[in-house]
């Protein structure tokens, strides 16, 4: 690497890894996968169901370890927990018996940061996800789009320079999702956090990201990578007219139609 060029934010080097399957047999869930990540940069995993992205993930996460290859964090082997990544999943996960401020707050509790930081920080990830006014609530009392705003402040408060996120709207219907996206959207041009996004819906990839990673299943793999040239701020109603939009989606769908055959 020469010294203009910038350090990803992650490199995935040539990474394999097997599991047991329930009858003790081993397989491989993801194979060779060598990959760069940039820092700041919007990346999609899309893929069918069981291709590996969340194994993936939760390497990113450094909550499981490569069988093979390895993954480097910000140019260093990562090996344990990565603290510089918030992760959030499709399940929210949020305590019942906590407020949102409190849900929010907690990796800080955990880390002892003072209350006084503590507080200040909380309310600062609470107005940029738009749930001023709602700290005191419990998430029974917040609607579905409220509680992945709390999740994403969850992930946001102890400033991680990545976002992971695993299927975080799937669950949410079509108008509350768009909104979601455009919220997304509207904090990542705000912070440039890198963020590594997993989701089935091609036209939500399209929309989001820089880069989409392409994966195919037996094994899971990389099978394409696609750079997204679209302007942004973009405007998903315009967008979609855009003939390089439709050449994008014609070509990934295609791919993801082929994606489950074995190779
Ligand atoms: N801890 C584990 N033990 C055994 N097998 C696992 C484990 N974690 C994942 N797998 C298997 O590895 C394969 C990849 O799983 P993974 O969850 O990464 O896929 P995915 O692409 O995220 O799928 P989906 O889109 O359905 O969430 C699957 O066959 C899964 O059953």
């Amino acid at each position: 690497m020469t010294s203009t060029e910038k350090t990803p934010e992650f490199s995935f080097r040539n990474i394999t890894r097997r599991f047991r399957s329930s009858s003790d047999k081993e397989f491989v869930a993801l194979e060779s996968v060598s990959l760069d990540i940039d820092s700041g940069s919007f990346v999609c995993f899309i893929g069918p169901s069981g291709c590996g992205k969340t194994t993936l993930l939760n390497m990113s996460a450094g909550l499981l370890s490569p069988s093979d290859g390895a993954v480097h964090f910000r140019g260093e082997p990562l090996s344990g927990v990565n603290t510089g990544v918030g992760f959030i999943t499709q399940h929210d996960n949020l305590l019942p018996w906590r407020t949102v401020e409190k849900n929010i707050g907690i990796a800080l509790e955990i880390e002892k940061v003072p209350r006084a930081e503590r507080r200040r920080r909380v309310a600062e990830v609470i107005e940029l996800v738009g749930l001023k006014g709602f700290a005191h609530q419990y998430p029974s009392q917040l609607s579905g789009g409220m509680q992945k705003r709390a999740s994403l402040a969850r992930g946001l408060v102890y400033g991680p320079s990545t976002l992971l996120m695993d299927e975080p709207f799937g669950a949410l219907d079509a108008q509350l999702r768009f909104a979601m996206q455009n919220e997304l959207l509207r904090i990542w041009e705000r912070d440039r956090k890198t963020i590594i996004f997993v989701t089935h819906d091609l036209d939500e990839a399209i929309l989001l990201a820089d880069k989409i990673v392409v994966f195919g299943t037996r094994p899971g793999r990389v099978v394409h990578v696609e750079d997204v040239p679209l302007e942004r701020p973009r405007e998903f109603a315009e967008l979609r007219l855009s003939p390089v939009y439709g050449e994008i989606w014609e070509r990934l769908w295609k791919l993801l139609e082929n994606s489950e055959e074995t190779p």
